[in-house]
């Protein structure tokens, strides 16, 4: 019989209504500005694009080869070779019966032409050539607007800019877009112990992990920050960060002080200011997990633990952001693995153990966990290369047993 999950008391928030209820609150921001294409990486849309031509602009030459007339194959005569066409410079003339055109790759089909035949299949002597193989007609040509028609939608408005669009808004000549500006996001730590690289640590100080890795996580999805740094555990200080962090930013992420300690202020001075919509949910780690806001602006109150702290940030925090900086969240992006050993769960909390999967001897995917699961372990999270989600109401996973996993960031 599975034992209870101490950790796990009455009234902690389901994940899922957690984040169903963070992306009902949450809304894109408002204002854009325009860019150079090179620098839209990671930016949302904030028009639809069309072309403004046809891609490919013409029919041209998928192989270097010949450029002929299919019609004129069937007498298997020698055809006349008359010109050259290439890239950047066409073959003017035309293809009359009984002769083709030396082509290379992405050359305009000369008029006339209705098929190429690769230079490996064609004797070459003088001016003429003979096929050396079977040919259909229209081989090897790549078809005027095959790929897009001129004014045909390219983007979407609130498309996130993958590196694949900007090679497609490029090849139609688009040079500059206009997106949703960047939310600027206001994030402090809190706490006595922590200090800053470079500072020696006193007895029980640690450095602050949190923020800098929050720092960079936000960086990573184009996410302006206004570092307010480390906070004592002070409820004045904390009080004048959040009052200025609502001022100035389009939302609040604080790491620390969300739990039941005498030092815990976060959530407190939050609730004095503001408002909290929900507090603890069920889920490991991370229970301790706050939502609210403060005039408006949405307020994240991470764990301090530096394993619940990404934990939520990812699996709450990003899903809201996604939708402030005005894209889609598509759900998590989930997969099944083999558990390669058994893991231990109480019911209660849907658990994120940390674990590494890749491709078994069979080819199907098979995960480890990693070694120790505490929340403080960040050696576990630093080796791992996803979480293995186990559903909040089951107990103890068996080797063998297929199990849900969502490879990391
Ligand atoms: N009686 C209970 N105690 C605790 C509970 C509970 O339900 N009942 N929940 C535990 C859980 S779960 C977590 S998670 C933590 C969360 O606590 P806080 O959010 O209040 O965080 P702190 O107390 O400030 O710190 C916890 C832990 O994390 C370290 N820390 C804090 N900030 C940072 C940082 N920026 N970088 C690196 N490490 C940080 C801090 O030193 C503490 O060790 O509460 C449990 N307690
Ligand atoms: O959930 Mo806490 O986040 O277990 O350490």
């Amino acid at each position: 019989m599975p034992t209870i999950d101490c950790c796990a008391q009455p009234g902690l928030m389901p994940l899922e209504s957690a984040r169903e209820k963070l992306l009902q609150v949450l809304s894109p921001i408002a204002g854009t500005e325009t860019l150079p294409l090179v620098r839209a990486s990671g930016r949302i849309l904030a028009e639809e694009i069309r072309s403004g031509v046809h891609l490919p602009p013409c029919d041209n030459s998928a192989m270097d080869g010949y450029a002929l007339r299919f019609e004129d194959l069937a007498s298997g005569l020698p055809l006349e070779l008359i010109g050259k066409s290439f890239a950047g410079a066409p073959f003017d003339g035309v293809v009359n019966p009984g002769t083709c055109v030396r082509i290379m790759t992405g050359a305009a089909l000369p008029a006339g032409a209705d098929t190429v035949v690769m230079q490996e299949n064609v004797n070459a002597r003088g001016e003429s050539i003979r096929i050396t193989c079977q040919v259909c007609p229209g081989d090897h040509i790549r078809r005027c607007g095959e790929d897009v028609a001129e004014g045909a939608a390219l983007l979407e408005r609130g498309e996130c800019i993958s590196i694949a669009h900007i090679a497609l808004l490029a090849a139609a000549g688009v040079e500059r877009v206009t997106v949703l500006r960047k939310p600027v996001i206001a994030l402090f730590s809190t706490g006595d112990e922590l200090r800053q690289p470079g500072e020696a640590l006193g007895k029980g100080d640690i450095y602050d992990s949190n923020r800098i890795a929050l720092l960079a996580a936000l960086a990573q999805m184009n996410l302006e920050v206004l570092d307010l740094g480390v906070l004592p555990d002070n409820e004045q200080a904390i009080s004048e960060a959040l009052q200025r962090a609502a001022r100035d930013a389009d939302a609040i992420i604080t790491s620390g002080g969300v739990s039941v300690g005498e030092a815990d202020y976060t959530r407190e001075v939050l609730e004095a200011l503001g408002e909290i919509s929900f507090w603890k949910v069920a889920i490991k780690p991370g229970k301790p997990f706050a939502f609210g806001n403060l005039q408006g602006t949405p307020f994240f109150g991470l764990p301090g633990n530096p394993v619940s702290a990404l934990v939520t940030f990812y699996q709450l925090t990003v899903p809201a952001l996604t939708v402030l900086k005005g894209g889609r969240w598509h759900g998590p992006q989930a997969l099944t693995a083999r558990l390669l050993t058994s893991l231990k769960k109480k019911p209660g909390r849907t658990d994120f153990q940390r674990g590494i999967y890749r491709t078994g001897d069979c080819g199907e995917l098979v995960v480890e966990p990693v070694g120790s699961q505490g929340s403080h372990i960040l050696t576990g999270l630093a080796v791992a290369n996803c979480f293995i989600v186990l559903a909040r109401e089951s107990g103890g996973v068996e080797a063998g047993d297929r199990v849900v996993i969502e490879p990391l960031p």
